[in-house]
């Protein structure tokens, strides 16, 4: 911990780290991420930006955490995160890209004083940022950037070193809620969540063996030190943590990680496991996880954040029912337009629980599940979590059971949602949660593959002149510009069985990305195949 006084002023900070010409920064889905090498000025500004949310808010205590997820190595990136433990609200998304787009120290100085006055803010009162880290070789010389950023800007630092982001927004929402969430330490986190697990199993063993690939990102470590907190394997879980090598920095998210599996429909070529084993992968900094295994005939099957999603919500809703609290507590699902149409339905006609679709990028889902009583949301690439009403927790936690069942369901219920991460999506809380639902029902991942049938799909790139003339409507369903484009999708979609496909620009890269499904994978390749022709077309117009 370092003091609470500036030394250095910003002007002094800013000119330590100036900003590179010609390059045109943005704050987008997941905060700054590109390139190492020219993100030093970015970090001192968002440092800024960092200290005047947290003054903003009466000195709570911001996160920042320094990491570019699933991207090669050699990019880097910041996301910060707001006292409650969730992602900057929009509008300081944009302060913050003006920020780092300023031309030159005084400017930064002049938007720095022109933000605090245009938003009340003194800027003699306190203000509280913790930091963290993945593993990036370039983490420790931007989080010296960002560290001349807050000593100038006068911020109490709280540097946690390596975390996962999830951890890093578990520490953020202990330390503003007085440890009501949690004890703001690593082994806090490790307490909280290892506890719940072994509350929530009630003594059920976990079939099998868990293999984790940890992207040779932070997971790994952080996820050996958690298994020290899990029930011993005898009878709980066992867990075969492998790519974790983080000393070879090189390695990150290289042939492993979520981002490869979900992208290639295959296991990394590293894993060892066998037929029908149980497999998962973290992503670089383990906010978002996907599960799988290979069967008798080395076929591949994915089980990814749709099924995650629909397991978790039908597990909840059963505890629900049956510690009978059904009439005053409803489920709902959020997902994004990517959710398997299969998935959709089975949420809606099987489970019968309402379905809400929203834009892509976590910020959207989450918002829209904190309207439900219990809304559980994932993004299909494994981003997600549950997030409980405060209503709801006062129902649960007031709830008097009027059975041994109804305890019994109840009590699970309540160590599920200690379990749960609901700050942000935690590919390690996710997967503790998947292995505890796994153990009640006694089911492999085969039992939890044939609950439904994946409709067959694919996820295609477009290159265009620019991706920003693509707009969309209805969470990205429909294109409505360029205009009439959404009319010749329409027309190929009816010549598919079960056909649904949309367009939409991606937000974190240069490109239209083309989603579509089909009754066969021929039907889907195809459709895929036609839809980015029409989109190649209209976008070099
Ligand atoms: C189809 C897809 O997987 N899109 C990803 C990707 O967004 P795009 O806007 O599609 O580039 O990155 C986001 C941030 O990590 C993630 O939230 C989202 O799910
Ligand atoms: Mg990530």
């Amino acid at each position: 911990m370092t003091g609470a006084h500036s030394s250095g002023t910003i002007v002094e900070a800013a000119e330590m780290h100036p900003a590179p010409n010609g390059v045109v920064y943005q704050y987008g889905t997941a905060g700054f991420r590109t390139k190492a090498d020219i993100l030093d000025s970015v970090m001192t500004r968002c440092a800024l930006i960092a200290a005047l949310r947290s003054r903003k808010v009466g000195g709570q205590w911001i996160g920042m955490m320094i990491t570019a997820s699933h991207n090669p190595p050699e990019d880097n990136g910041v996301k910060l995160v707001e006292a409650m433990g969730n992602m900057l609200t929009e509008k300081w998304e944009a302060l913050a890209t003006e920020m780092a787009n300023k031309p030159t120290p005084e400017a930064v100085l002049e938007y720095y004083e022109e933000i605090a006055f245009k938003n009340n803010i003194d800027l003699k009162s306190p203000a509280r940022v913790v930091l963290a880290r993945d593993t990036r070789a370039s983490g420790a010389r931007l989080q010296a950037c960002v560290i001349d950023g807050l000593k100038a800007a006068g911020a109490e630092i709280r540097d946690f070193g390596y975390l996962t982001t999830p951890q890093l927004h578990y520490m953020v929402r202990c330390l503003n809620t007085n440890g009501a969430y949690g004890t703001p330490t690593e082994q806090g986190y490790y307490e909280k969540f290892g506890g719940a697990f072994k509350r929530a199993l009630r003594g059920k063993k976990p079939t099998g063996t868990l293999t984790v690939d940890c992207a040779n990102g932070v997971g790994g470590p952080k996820l050996a030190e958690l298994i020290k907190y899990l029930p011993p394997k005898s009878e709980g879980l066992e867990i075969i943590i492998v790519n974790d090598n983080v000393v070879k920095p090189e390695a990150l998210n290289v042939e492993c990680g979520a981002d490869f599996v979900k992208t290639n429909q295959r296991a990394p070529p590293s894993s060892g496991a066998g037929p029908n084993d149980r497999c998962c992968s973290l992503d670089g900094d383990a906010d978002r996880v996907v599960y799988y295994f290979k069967d008798g005939n080395s076929m591949f099957h994915l089980l990814d954040g749709d099924r995650i999603a629909t397991l978790v919500a039908t597990f909840l809703g059963d505890l629900v029912r049956t510690s009978g609290l059904a009439d005053q507590i409803k489920l709902g699902v959020v997902q994004t337009a990517y959710a398997n149409g299969a998935a959709t339905h089975f949420v809606k006609d099987n489970l019968k629980l309402k379905v809400e679709c929203t834009p892509t990028g976590v910020k959207y889902l989450h918002h829209e599940a904190e309207g439900m009583d219990i809304g559980v949301y994932f993004e299909a690439n494994g981003h997600g979590t549950v997030v409980f009403s405060p209503d709801t927790l006062k129902t649960i936690a007031a709830y008097e059971p009027r059975s041994p069942g109804q305890k019994e369901s109840l009590d699970t219920l309540k160590a599920c949602i200690d379990l749960i991460n609901s700050a942000v999506g935690d590919a390690l809380s996710d997967a503790l949660l998947v292995e505890v639902i796994l153990a009640h029902k006694n089911w492999g991942a085969e039992e939890w593959l044939g609950t439904y049938n994946d409709l067959p799909n694919r996820l295609l790139k477009v290159i265009v002149k620019d991706r920003n003339m693509f707009k969309t409507a209805d969470a990205e369903r429909q294109l409505v510009k360029p205009e009439g484009v959404q009319k010749l999708i329409d027309a190929e979609v009816q010549k598919v069985r079960q056909g649904r496909s949309f367009a939409r620009a991606s937000g974190t890269e240069d490109a239209v990305r083309v989603y579509a499904e089909g009754a066969t994978r021929a039907e889907a390749d195809d459709l895929a195949r036609k839809v980015a022709e029409i989109v190649k077309a209209a976008g070099a117009a």
